[in-house]
């Protein structure tokens, strides 16, 4: 395996919640903990991304965004990576076939909030990221009635799976809308609040 790269055997089941981290927050923890332990994932990892390719605004450096990941996001089977960056890829659909390539043997669900859904549609190749991961859509406040008349959901409605635990075995395309309690938390929230200092020595 590659230095920098995560290890997972043959037969493990990974998680890959991609996102800006701009920060990272209880909200990310969160919806990782319960993707875990409802999907019944061997590892989740974060893609913390070089830049989305939807959003014009510059993140903080990765250096930043990853440190405050790894603090906030402290679980043993939980790796906070800029696997993006080190492959050189931003689009997510780029980043999975890269991945499935380097990984035989291991499958990979996509996890994202249902906020992301609304707007998949958009995200290049979105039809084929579909057919090539399931996909795990997680409950986040606000964003539950948008998504289930997303583009994306009409477009697969007959491939949703009424829970998530029968997912991690199942041939894409598949998806579920999970459920669960939800934290009302937010990136674009916390730097409005000037809650986001980053940078070297602060
Ligand atoms: N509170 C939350 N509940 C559920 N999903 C969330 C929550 N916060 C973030 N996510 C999901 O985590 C992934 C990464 O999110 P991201 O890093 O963009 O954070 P964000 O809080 O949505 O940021 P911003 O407010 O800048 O848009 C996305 O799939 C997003 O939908
Ligand atoms: O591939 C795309 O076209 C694409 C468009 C928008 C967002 N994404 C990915 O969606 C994830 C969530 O992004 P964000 O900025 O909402 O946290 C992150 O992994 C992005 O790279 C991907």
């Amino acid at each position: 395996m590659r230095v920098g790269f995560p290890v997972a055997a043959r037969g493990m089941v990974v998680g890959l919640l991609g996102g800006s981290f701009d920060p990272a927050h209880e909200g990310h923890a969160h919806i990782t903990r319960e993707a875990m332990k409802r999907l019944g994932l061997d590892q989740v990892w974060w893609l913390v991304s070089p830049g989305n390719p939807l959003k014009a605004r510059q993140p903080a450096p990765m250096a930043d965004r990853i440190a405050r990941g790894r603090g906030i996001m402290r679980h043993p089977r939980v790796k906070v990576t800029d696997l993006e960056a080190r492959l050189g890829t931003r689009f997510t659909y780029e980043t999975l076939v890269r991945l499935q390539a380097m990984y035989p043997g291991v499958r990979f669900v996509w996890l994202m909030g249902a906020d992301n859904l609304v707007q998949f549609h958009r995200w290049d190749r979105w039809r084929d990221i579909l057919r090539v991961v399931p996909v795990a859509v997680l409950a986040r406040p606000g964003a539950g009635v948008k998504a289930r008349l997303s583009r994306a959901a009409q477009a697969f409605r007959g491939k949703q799976l009424d829970r998530g635990e029968g997912l991690r075995g199942r041939r894409p395309p598949v998806w579920a809308f999970i459920n669960l309690p939800m934290v009302d938390a937010s990136s674009s929230e916390i730097r409005a609040q000037g809650g986001w200092r980053f940078g070297a020595g602060t």
